[in-house]
């Protein structure tokens, strides 16, 4: 006999490094809890998680989506957690975001040797970062403000990059608080970046909960967990992203929030980054709207602004264009 539908528990397919794994646990609470059903975690490796490739190098889009969007797909697992930014804009027909929940602290951090914060770095410090968006926001901000730093291309885990900074081989690494916070080492961190210094990848300290297109029913318990504003802001920035053409990999930053006067939201706001990795140029701009209140809406505030990065030159600064 199988079990009754209803207390079945529901698969969530992970990716099993410790940041996925601390994202999948506090959603699989949550869920469990709209749902009334357990959830078991089923753990799959992606290519993100098995190439020692730098991610420039593999192409970046999707390296760590793409095995768990396959076990939808094939019906392996019912839901998937995605860090929003390093899911793909595009949407596979057969599979919907379902929840976009609250988002948190977007910002990117330094975790630096001797409690060092960025702008204290000596001359000639070493910066580890795999991201090109990082490298460019970093070099330019040294540019002008004549500080001499040297952004070194690292990835792996967090307590591979971490380790780097601990075994003296780099001054500093640059990380997104919301991972840091996920996993419970937020006490490391010896400076937080100003958006206005670093904007975050597009959806960074979002998480995505994804499942097939056709679960009506785990679609709309789903749909308790999604945090409209969140939803708004993340859907402006990967539309700016997907207008420019630029994978998730690509040199991009971009924030959306809310201009409020007191207590009464205005607007949104959206700002947009592109650059050379080494700092020499870059594109930044912002835009403002209406709070939209639809997809549509808010993709058309990303596409808007795309259109203006994109009129100043934006397109010749991007050296990983999606293929
Ligand atoms: N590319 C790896 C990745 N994907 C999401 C996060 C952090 C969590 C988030 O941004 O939601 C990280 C680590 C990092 O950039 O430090």
């Amino acid at each position: 006999m199988t079990e009754p539908h209803a207390t079945r528990a529901l698969r969530l397919g992970t990716r099993r490094s410790k940041l996925a794994m601390a994202q999948s646990g506090l959603v699989a609470e949550a869920v469990s809890q709209v749902t009334g059903r357990p959830v078991e975690l089923v753990e799959i490796t992606t290519y993100g998680d098995v190439s020692r490739a730098h991610l420039a190098q593999i192409g970046g889009t999707g390296v760590f989506v793409t095995a768990l969007r396959d076990a939808l797909v094939r019906g392996e697992v019912d839901f998937a957690v995605h860090s929003l930014k390093d899911l793909p804009t595009a949407q596979p027909e057969e599979l919907v975001l379902a929840a976009v929940p609250e988002r948190e602290d977007p910002r990117d951090v330094i975790v630096a040797r001797d409690a060092l914060k960025f702008t204290d770095l000596p001359r000639g410090a070493r910066i580890g970062t795999g991201s090109p968006r990082r490298m460019a926001q970093l070099n330019a901000y040294a540019r002008s403000h004549g500080l001499d730093i040297e952004t070194v291309p690292i990835r792996g885990n967090v307590d591979t990059r971490i380790g780097y900074v601990r075994d003296g081989e780099l001054d500093a690494v640059v990380l997104a608080a919301a991972g840091l916070n996920r996993i419970g080492r937020i006490d490391e961190v010896t400076d937080f970046l100003s958006v206005d210094t670093v904007l975050p990848a597009p959806g960074q300290g979002a998480l995505a909960i994804e499942c097939a297109a056709d679960n009506a029913e785990l679609i709309a318990a789903l749909a308790e967990l999604d945090d409209p504003v969140t939803r708004a802001a993340v859907t402006a920035e990967r539309s700016l992203l997907a207008a420019l053409e630029a994978g998730c990999s690509a040199p991009v930053g971009a924030l959306a929030d809310l201009v409020a006067d007191g207590q009464i939201v205005k607007e949104m706001r959206l700002r947009g980054v592109v650059g050379t990795t080494d700092g020499t140029r870059v594109v930044q701009l912002s835009t403002t709207g209406p709070v939209p209140d639809t997809h549509d809406g808010a993709g058309a505030l990303g596409r808007a602004l795309a259109d203006e990065m994109l009129a100043q030159g934006a397109a010749g600064l991007m050296g990983e264009r999606a293929h």
